[in-house]
C-alpha cells in the first residue's frame, strides 16, 4: 500500500476491549484527511498508532517507509521528532519562553538546524511576524494555535497529526486555523491528518475517514458538512430494539 503513513492489519486491544479492529489504510502524501466517528470509535487510538506514539497489539505501521512497530523506543522517538509534527487542542506551548523559542524547540531536540527561509515563510503565512518575541500568554488562542502549527511544520515533517486542533477556538479563529492547514497542504505539499468532532471542520479537508467500533467504515472524498453530520447521526443512532 503506498502512502506516507500506512497501517496494515492493525489491531489495538486494551485487555478485552478492541480499540482498533484490523485497520488497513494509507494516508497519501499531499492530502488533508479528517478522521471522524462517534466517541470511543477509535480515532485517538488510530492517530496515536499512526504517529508511533502507541504500539499496536498486532499489525504494522510505516512512516516514510519505516516500520515503526519494529523500532525500540529511542529510535521511535527519533523518527517522530524528524518526520512527524503534532498539533493538539490545547496548543502545548511552553509558557516561560518566547514564541520563537517554542517554534524552534523541536528542531533543536531533534538535532536539526533551523532553515531560516522556511521558518520565515511559515511565520509570515500564519501572520505571526510581529509576535515572535512574545510569550504564548500574550497571544490569542488562535494565534497560539497558529504558532503551534508553525512548530509542527518547522522540521518539514512527512506528516502532521492534529487532534481536535480547533476544539478550543471560537468560530473565526477555528476557520483561520482550518484555512491555514488546507493552504499548507495545497500550496506547500504538506500532509495533514486531523481528528475532529466537527463536520464543518472535516469538510475543509480533502477526504474524511469515518470510524465506528474500531473500524474504518467510510472514506468520503470532499464530503459536505451536512453529508458528514448525517453520516455521524446514523452511526450514533440507537437501534430501535435497544431503546
Ligand atoms: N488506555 C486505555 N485503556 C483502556 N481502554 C482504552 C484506553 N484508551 C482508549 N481506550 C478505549 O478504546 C476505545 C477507543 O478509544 P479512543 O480514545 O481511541 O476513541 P475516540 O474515538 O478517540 O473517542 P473520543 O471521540 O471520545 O475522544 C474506547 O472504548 C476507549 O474507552
Amino acid at each position: 500500500m503506498s502512502g506516507v503513513v500506512t497501517l496494515t492489519d492493525v489491531v489495538k486491544k486494551h485487555g478485552e476491549l478492541v480499540a482498533l479492529d484490523n485497520v488497513s489504510l494509507a494516508f497519501p502524501r499531499g492530502r488533508f484527511v479528517a478522521v471522524m466517528g462517534p466517541s470511543g470509535s477509535g480515532k485517538s487510538t488510530l492517530l496515536n498508532c499512526a504517529a508511533g506514539l502507541d504500539t499496536p497489539t498486532s499489525g504494522a505501521v510505516t512512516i516514510g517507509g519505516v516500520d515503526v512497530t519494529r523500532l525500540n523506543e529511542t529510535k521511535r522517538t527519533e523518527l517522530r521528532r524528524k518526520h512527524i509534527g503534532f498539533v493538539f487542542q490545547s496548543y502545548n506551548l511552553l509558557p516561560a519562553v518566547s514564541v520563537e523559542h517554542n517554534i524552534t524547540l523541536p528542531l533543536r531536540l531533534a538535532g536539526l538546524r533551523p532553515d531560516p527561509a522556511w521558518l520565515r515563510e511559515l511565520v509570515e503565512r500564519v501572520g505571526l511576524g510581529g509576535r515572535l518575541r512574545h510569550r504564548p500568554a500574550e497571544l490569542s488562542g488562535g494565534q497560539q494555535q497558529r504558532a503551534a502549527i508553525v512548530r509542527a511544520l518547522a522540521a518539514r515533517p512527512d506528516v502532521v497529526f492534529a487532534d481536535e486542533p480547533t476544539g478550543a477556538l471560537d468560530l473565526r479563529s477555528a476557520s483561520q486555523v482550518l484555512d491555514l492547514l488546507r493552504e499548507l497542504v495545497d500550496d506547500l505539499g504538506q500532509t495533514v491528518v486531523m481528528v475532529t468532532h466537527d463536520p464543518a471542520a472535516a469538510a475543509r479537508a480533502h477526504d474524511t475517514l469515518v470510524m465506528a467500533d474500531g473500524r474504518v467504515v467510510d472514506l468520503l472524498s470532499a464530503p459536505t458538512a451536512s453529508d458528514l453530520a448525517q453520516r455521524l447521526t446514523q452511526l450514533t443512532a440507537v437501534p430501535e430494539g435497544a431503546r
